[in-house]
This record gives structure tokens, C-alpha cells and sequence, in this order.
């Protein structure tokens, strides 16, 4: 199976046999980073990986020779609307846009499943983890990243009391990332503390083997504390202690992430508070790897200010380091993440990455000036480390409310989330392994008696589910009413019948996104955009976003929409496309053509913006392209730019058309050609004609050559001057 461009991804196809699929690797894929130094068009760079074989440039590359360079640094988006086959298209959206690192999360969490469930319905909002999920996700993956040219990383989170079994199938089902941190559970999950390390062990020895990369939750605490800055020093000590006890687990340095998520966002002066947070992280944990992410409590609903946190975010780490930049979605304070905020999120960080490419050579950190409070705020962790032991170790700490207390250590605020040893869920489930216990299982953490002589534990048993894929047990869903099967045949006749409807997350949900700006207060240009939206005949309207321009003058408000209605995509006209050559192809012609033009606004009409535009280089005239012109200015008789076509030797006349009452327009094209014909220069010299009323059909059923309506620049004029040109050479 191979994907093509311009087809859309067959889910029936990646559904088709999954019960046969086999990842195609283990572990972790680092992108392939090119020398320092390497030239692509007219730019040096020296941070950047090698390049996709398929992708979409950032909007302005088309100036650029449509570069798309790839940054040195992962980059992640998150992806989980609750519906594995929909997310799938999404992801290849994603990874065209320079994605290589796919998170799935579920609100209904994985945190919250005490048992593996193998086939399950839709979560609320998410979907449990199962292994039919995940082969078909990692599969679709597989085909992505064939297309793209790059190995893209399958991500998830090894976390709740199921975390072990989670692990173990993370590592059968080929996911490539995963979160696993067990003061996460405790501390933001309530399970029970020696429960959650003791299962940690298990669940990252598991991952060890299969080369899984890790990202800690120190970040969390950073979400959920009042005072984010105030946790400046936990979060450290909280990266230590999961990063040590992951090494000794057996983790490789390498596949250890540190979660790097700044504390703060505007108007604190955030770039200066999250620098020491950052210098200081990447000082205690050199040889870690560093995965940086914006803090996901202060986005907001206002994509735009969710976008400018996330482009400081990722200067951050171009001033500092990171090897993975996480992307939240600016709308994941409004909604379950849509597809373009998606792109969005890895757009902001393609950008800032590739934009910021090697900054370092040029700004410097000024190690002197931070040093002191980089100083402090290590003393702060240490003391903070120092106390837990005095306290009696780490579970006395938890104990006593040490962690997520929102006072700046040694400050307390006392108000730290305390976890009971023995309390909490799944105590007292933890039971000590008798001395004869063995278990004939691979990667197995702790105590095992096995037999001396054998090679692997599962040679016992003929292989276990790490060697052997047959003992694997495929269950499809359980669930006869909520499954993927069921939910494709829903929308199976409207793709056979090609109908088209809009969609934010899954096929034919409906839902349009619309903007409007109300010149009242709030509350009234709320009600005013709900019945705006009505009377268009739009359902299931929601203000998902609204900013006050001034408390009486206006407000902005987003909405979204459902609508009602399908389109036929067989009874679509494509528009005719505007015929365009390149901007190399003008360049060349006309540096071999010297064409020389005569313009002017035609007639009683003083409008000259258009025809200025479609002229000038600075916005893209024809001039750029090396056309000269004569401009005759506005109110032009037809006679007097026919004249002084012929006086100059022009090869075309463009004529700027705004008013058409009475048809005088089309009044002014035929004396234009009567005109010429007259003076017998009809057949040498071309007739343009343009205006927002002007259509190329309206200027060729009244004598013209060509006309040339709204939305047209000067690369459409010097295209149609070039291959008119063209076509006369190679006719004389
Ligand atoms: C250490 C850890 N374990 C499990 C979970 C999973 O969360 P539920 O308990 O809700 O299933 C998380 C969540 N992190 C948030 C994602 C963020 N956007 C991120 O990239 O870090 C976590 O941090």
C-alpha cells in the first residue's frame, strides 16, 4: 500500500488485516541532521535535518524558491479528537507540514483505566488506548511517512495503574514515545505512591528494551500550581527524580526527555523568568534530552495570543536547546483540538525554528548576568532535596504536602498536594514477590527465579509476546454500537454520492468557523453574531471566542457553526485558472523580449489604484518582471493611448476600466479597436483591458485580447504578454 498525493488515505484499507500487522521498527527516530553550513537557494543553514520528500512549505516560501527546510529538532503535534480513523488523515496533514513526532492522548485517559481493555467504545471526548487503535494508527503512520520521506514517531502515555500492561503493549504494537513519570499518577492522578514506582519500574524497564523515549510530567506542575513560578525549584527536583530513577531502571540517557515548560506567559515578563528556568534545567541534566512545550494552562480561547506564547516558547529553545518542540494547538483552551490549529501549532514551530536558525552565534546568553539567579534557583532544588531526605525520603515528603506547594521553596504555602503512602488508589496492591516467585516473561523488573542456564526467561514458554507475535492476542472492538466500522458505514453513502460538507475534527461533522466584527458592547455583539448566524440559515450555534475592541465601540467574536446542507462535488465549476507562469519563466522571457507597453485609466474615470498595481513593482507589476511602461495617467481618451502606443512602438495596450454604468465600458473597448483598426496597428498591437467589473470573457466578446478582472496581479498580465508575444515569434 502506497499513499499518493492527491488520494485521500483509505481507512478500510488500513483496517484491512490488522490482525497481521507488524511495526516495521523499534523505538525512537531521531531526525537525520544535514552538515552545518548547507546552502539551499541563497541561505546558509546550520540547524537543519534533511529534507521531505512531500511536504507544504510555510506560506511565504514561494519567494524563497519554495524552500521548506526542515529544523534539526522534532517536532510534535498532539492528536486525539476521540476518533483513530479521522485522526489518521489528520496526522498526514501534519506530517506535510513538518510533524514527525504524533502524540495521542485521551481524555477519557489511559490514567483512569485500572485493567487493559481490549476493544472498548469511544471514550467521552477520547479513547482508551487499545491495541486496535494503535495497530491502525501506527500502520497509517507507516504509509505517512513513506510519502513524507521521514520516519514519524508514534507517541502515547504509560500512566495509570494499567501503566505496566500499557508498556508491555506500547512495546508489542511498535509506539515509538511515551510519557511515564510516576509522581504523575500520584500527584495528579491520586494513585497510590509506592503502587505508581513500583509500576514505574516495570513499565520503564519495558520501555528501556524497546528503545522507547520517555517525557517526564514535571510540566504538570507547572499546569496545576497557582504560582507556576513558584515551582520553579520542584520542577527541577522532580526531573531528577524521575530521570535518576529511570536511569537506574535501565533507561538509556538518551531515550530520557525532560519536559521543558516554561512557568510564566506575558505580561509577566515572561522571557526573562522561563530563560533561568531553561539555562538551569539544560546546566543540571546534561547528556538528557530536552522536550520543550508552551504551558498549556494559559491558552486561552484567542488563537493569536496562543500562537505569539508558542513563538517565544520556541525562541527559547533556539537560545537554549531542544531536541523535541512540542506544539499545544491554540485552540486547546476553546475546544477539542480542530485540524487547522493542528497545522497551525506545527507551523508556529517550523517557523520560529527554521527563523531562528543558528541565533546563537549571534545572541549569547549572557552567562555572567543570569548566573546569579541560575545559581539561586539551583541552591532552591537542592535545599528542596536535602529537606525530602531529612523528612524520611520521598513518600514521608508526599506525605507532608512537599509537592505542587505554591510557596517559592523554601517558602511554603502549605497548600502542596499530599498523597498517603498507604492511601490513595491501589493501595496496599502492591504484594512482595515470595522467594520462588519466576515469571518466564522478558524485560520483567525486579526479583525473578529464574533457572541459571537459560538464555531468555520466555524460552520457558516458547517466547513471550516480545519474541514471539503469535502469542499476541488481535481483539477487535467489543462494542456492536460504538465502533469503527459502525461509524464509517454512517458516513458510507455520503462519499459514494461525493458530497461535500465542512469539517473542523471528523468527516461531515459540519461545523464552520466564522469571524465578525459587532460595533456594540460584548454581551449585544454576542446575541447580534447568534442571530447573524441564524438568519443565514446556520445550526448548533457557539461564540467560541470573543475580544473587546473597545467596551461600547466593538467587539470581535469567532463562532462556529454547523451546516445544514451538503455540496455536490460533481456539480462543482471549477473555476477557469488564472494562467501563470513563474516568476523565473517572466524573468527569463522578458530579459530576452524588451516589451514596452502604453497605460492608462480609459474614459471619465479618475480610478487609478488598480492599474498602479498591476504596473508598479512594489506590488508585483510588471515592471518587476523588466516590462517597460508609458502611464498616460486617468481620463485617457481612447484615441490619445492608441496615439501614443503607436509613437512609442508599444507591443500592448492596458487600459484600466472602473465605471461601467451605462456600459460605458464596453462602450470604450470598441472605440479602442475601431481606433486601431483605423490606424492599421489593430493586428500588431494587443488590447488589455481590466477593471473589478472587467472578466476575461466580457473583454474577448468585445473586440479585446484579453481582460483581466478582481484578484489578478501583474505576474497574470506579464504571462498573457509573454505567451501573446511568443505565439507572434513563432508565427512570422
Ligand atoms: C506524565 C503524564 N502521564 C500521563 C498523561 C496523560 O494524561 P491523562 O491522565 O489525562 O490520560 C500526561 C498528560 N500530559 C499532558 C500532555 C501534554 N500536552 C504533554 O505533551 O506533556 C502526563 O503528563
Amino acid at each position: 500500500m502506497k499513499l499518493r498525493p492527491n488520494e485521500k488515505i483509505n481507512i478500510e484499507d488500513i483496517l484491512n488485516d490488522l490482525e497481521h500487522y507488524t511495526p516495521r521498527r523499534k523505538g525512537w527516530a531521531w531526525r537525520k541532521k544535514l552538515p552545518e553550513g548547507t546552502k539551499k537557494s541563497d541561505f546558509n543553514y546550520y540547524e537543519i535535518s534533511e529534507d521531505l520528500k512531500n511536504s507544504i512549505p510555510l506560506p511565504a516560501a514561494h519567494y524563497f524558491d519554495n524552500l521548506d527546510p526542515q529544523p534539526d529538532t522534532v517536532i510534535t503535534s498532539e492528536i486525539a479528537s476521540g476518533r483513530f480513523e479521522e485522526d489518521v488523515r489528520r496526522m498526514r496533514m501534519a506530517a506535510w507540514h513538518g510533524a514527525d513526532h504524533i502524540m495521542v492522548i485521551r481524555t477519557l485517559g489511559q490514567s483512569h483505566i485500572d485493567g487493559l481493555i481490549e476493544g472498548t467504545p469511544e471514550g467521552i471526548g477520547g479513547i482508551p488506548i487499545t491495541r486496535k487503535q494503535l495497530r491502525a494508527t501506527r500502520k497509517a503512520l507507516d504509509l505517512i511517512e513513506d510519502e513524507v520521506g521521514r520516519p514519524i514517531n508514534f507517541h502515547s502515555y504509560v500512566s495509570g495503574v494499567a501503566g505496566p500492561e500499557i508498556a508491555v503493549l506500547f512495546a508489542e504494537e511498535g509506539v515509538n514515545g511515551a510519557h511515564q513519570d510516576p509522581q504523575y499518577n500520584i500527584l495528579y492522578r491520586g494513585i497510590n505512591p509506592i503502587r505508581s514506582f513500583v509500576d514505574a519500574a516495570i513499565a520503564k524497564k519495558v520501555m528501556a528494551w524497546a528503545n522507547i523515549l520517555q517525557i517526564d510530567g514535571a510540566h504538570n506542575a507547572n499546569a496545576s500550581a497557582k504560582k507556576a513560578r513558584n515551582v520553579m525549584p520542584e520542577l527541577l527536583v522532580q526531573h531528577g527524580i524521575n530521570s535518576l530513577f529511570s536511569l537506574k531502571v535501565g533507561m538509556k540517557k538518551e531515550n530520557i526527555a525532560l519536559s521543558t515548560v516554561p512557568p510564566v506567559v506575558s505580561p509577566s515578563p515572561e522571557f526573562r523568568i522561563n530563560l533561568v528556568y531553561a539555562v538551569t534545567l539544560r546546566e543540571l541534566f546534561k547528556g538528557y534530552k530536552f522536550r520543550a512545550q508552551m504551558n498549556t494552562r494559559y491558552i486561552e480561547s484567542d488563537l493569536f495570543d496562543a500562537t505569539r506564547i508558542h513563538v517565544l516558547n520556541t525562541l527559547i529553545s533556539r537560545l537554549t536547546s531542544a531536541d523535541i518542540q512540542s506544539t499545544i494547538t491554540p485552540d486547546e483552551g476553546r475546544n477539542v483540538p480542530w485540524h487547522v490549529n493542528s497545522i497551525r501549532g506545527v507551523e508556529t514551530a517550523k517557523h520560529t525554528l527554521i527563523s531562528a536558525d543558528n541565533i546563537k552565534q549571534y545572541l549569547k546568553i549572557d552567562e555572567e548576568k543570569i548566573r546569579k539567579e541560575v545559581r539561586e534557583l539551583k541552591m532552591r532544588a537542592i535545599l528542596m532535596l536535602e529537606e525530602i531526605i531529612e523528612m524520611g525520603g520521598y513518600f514521608e515528603a508526599l506525605e507532608n504536602g512537599m509537592f505542587v506547594d505554591n510557596g517559592y521553596y523554601p517558602e511554603r504555602a502549605g497548600d502542596g498536594i499530599a498523597r498517603k503512602k498507604n492511601g490513595e488508589i491501589a493501595a496496599g496492591s502492591v504484594v512482595p514477590r515470595d522467594k520462588d516467585y519466576m515469571a518466564p516473561v522478558c524485560e520483567h523488573f525486579g526479583y525473578n527465579a529464574l533457572p541459571e542456564e537459560l538464555e531468555r526467561p520466555c524460552d520457558l514458554i516458547g517466547g513471550c509476546t516480545l519474541h514471539n507475535r503469535e502469542k499476541i492476542q488481535f481483539i477487535d472492538e467489543l462494542d456492536e454500537s460504538d465502533n469503527v466500522e459502525k461509524r464509517l458505514q454512517e458516513i458510507k453513502e455520503y462519499k459514494k454520492n461525493n458530497l461535500i460538507k465542512p469539517e473542523v475534527e471528523w468527516g461531515y461533522d459540519g461545523w464552520i468557523q466564522l469571524d465578525m466584527t459587532i460595533p456594540e458592547s460584548e454581551e449585544y455583539a454576542k446575541a447580534a453574531a447568534v442571530e447573524i448566524c441564524k438568519k443565514m440559515g446556520l445550526e448548533d450555534i457557539h461564540v467560541i471566542h470573543s475580544a473587546v475592541l473597545h467596551p461600547s465601540e466593538g467587539t470581535y467574536l469567532e463562532l462556529k457553526a454547523k451546516v445544514p446542507f451538503f455540496v455536490k462535488k460533481d456539480e462543482l465549476e471549477l473555476p477557469q485558472k488564472n494562467d501563470v507562469m513563474s516568476d523565473e519563466e517572466l524573468f527569463e522571457f522578458f530579459g530576452k523580449h524588451k516589451v514596452k507597453v502604453v497605460a492608462g485609466t480609459i474614459g471619465n474615470d479618475e480610478h487609478n489604484i488598480g492599474i498602479r498595481e498591476i504596473l508598479d513593482i512594489k506590488h508585483g507589476g510588471i515592471e518587476k518582471y523588466g516590462i517597460n511602461y508609458v502611464y498616460l495617467g486617468t481620463s485617457v481618451p481612447p484615441e490619445k493611448i492608441i496615439d501614443s502606443a503607436i509613437e512609442v512602438g508599444a507591443h500592448a495596450v492596458l487600459a484600466s476600466m472602473i465605471i461601467t454604468h451605462n456600459e460605458v465600458h464596453v462602450e470604450n473597448m470598441k472605440k479602442l479597436h475601431e481606433i486601431a483598426v483605423e490606424k492599421g496597428v489593430r493586428d500588431k498591437l494587443l488590447l488589455i483591458v481590466g477593471g473589478t467589473q472587467i472578466t476575461n470573457d466580457l473583454a474577448t466578446n468585445n473586440y479585446m485580447d484579453a481582460g483581466f478582472g478582481r484578484g489578478t496581479k501583474g505576474n497574470h498580465v506579464a504571462t498573457f504578454l509573454a505567451k501573446k508575444l511568443k505565439e507572434r515569434e513563432e508565427r512570422e
